[in-house]
């Protein structure tokens, strides 16, 4: 085992995660036995539109969380609160969170990184302009959002250089990016920039991650392989806190579900029994018609191939409209 690998944890075991979230308390914002994250009243209003309004929600340490939601229901926003991206409305009024005993209110968004509980980045243009070696670099600088250019000059940073490159060889190692390593993050396939995004969380060691749609846009060839990476991240212990709009995907690799609507946290449980869950069932098809919720609790290989490709297939119609929208 390498030294930046976590230890295996008994939450490795399938069977004694089940037998942990079967003694939980299906209530929305139900306590749970060892919470890495707390967050309380949580209120987020757009000029009259109340995008989050979280009152109580509890993460369990060692497991995969899925937060799922139709669409608007505040998901995002709600990442962007926690993460120190955004600031609650209700900042002034009782709103407060913490992270492994931490409190994280008051903090920027690079202070939450350094408390352990980092975000995932989509690549925005500058960052695909850069190497991917690069990207891995300002991974390590506790993602610090519009700071991450300025990290890049600081002292420390040349002091620390070689070690953390290493660092940044084993993680490419790892997710199978480490021929790309000069190559353009920009050139990688929709895949490969999540698991590109992926291992740049984990230069700054995070005890939390948390992953914003990982399976968008990624083709049949790695969703296997990225489904694997995030369940080997819980097996060695860490916490995943994901956002994912395909219940497949959410009914494959979760342990637990927390369901937001309308800014509200509506329902909690298995992924069985949430989608089951009227409540759960009328916020989705009042947004959303044709939403699947899923059927079959284990999937296929062949399912999951599916799933990837109706996701590529997706993706390519998203880009050719948005290719036709800049010839306009
Ligand atoms: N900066 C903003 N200004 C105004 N309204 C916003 C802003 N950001 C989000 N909203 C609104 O807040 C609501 C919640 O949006 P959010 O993106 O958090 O939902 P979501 O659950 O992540 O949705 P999706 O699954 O579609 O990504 C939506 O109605 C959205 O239009």
């Amino acid at each position: 085992m390498s030294e930046h690998t976590i230890a295996p944890t008994g939450l490795a075991d399938p069977a004694a995660r089940q037998a942990m979230t079967a003694g939980f308390d299906p209530d929305p914002g139900a306590a749970k036995p060892d919470p890495i994250l707390v967050v309380d009243n949580i209120v987020r209003q757009f000029g009259g539109m109340t995008a989050v309004d979280v009152g109580h929600l509890e993460v369990q340490r060692g497991l995969i969380t899925a937060l799922i939601g139709p669409n608007g229901a505040g998901k995002t926003t709600f990442f962007n609160l926690i993460t120190g991206f955004d600031r609650p409305t209700s900042a002034k009024t009782g709103a407060h969170w913490s992270f492994d005993g931490r409190k994280l209110d008051k903090t920027s968004a690079s202070s939450v990184a350094q408390a352990g509980m980092v975000r995932t980045f989509q690549l925005t243009k500058a960052l695909s302009r850069m190497t991917v070696i690069e990207n891995m670099m300002l991974g390590a600088q506790n993602q610090a959002g519009e700071n991450l250019f300025k990290s890049m000059f600081h002292p420390v940073w040349r002091q620390q250089e070689r070690e953390i490159e290493a660092k940044a060889d084993e993680l490419l190692q790892r997710f199978k990016l480490y021929e790309k390593k000069h190559d353009y993050a920009g050139s990688l396939s929709g895949g490969q920039r999540k698991l590109l995004e992926m291992a740049r969380a984990l230069m700054s060691d995070p005890k939390m991650i948390m992953l914003d749609e990982p399976m968008a846009g990624v083709n049949p060839a790695l969703t296997q392989s990225l489904l694997g990476h995030i369940q080997s991240l819980r097996d060695e212990g860490m916490t995943v806190l994901f956002v994912e709009h395909d219940m497949h995907v959410v009914r494959h690799i979760s342990d637990w579900v927390a369901v937001m609507a309308e800014g509200r946290l509506v329902a909690e449980g298995s992924a069985d029994t949430v989608m089951s869950n009227p409540a759960v069932i009328d916020a989705y098809l009042g947004a959303h018609h044709d939403t699947d919720l899923g059927d079959d609790a284990l999937l296929t290989d062949e399912a999951l191939e599916e799933i990837a490709e109706e996701v590529a297939a997706e993706d390519a119609e998203r880009q050719a409209d948005e290719e036709a929208e800049g010839l306009r």
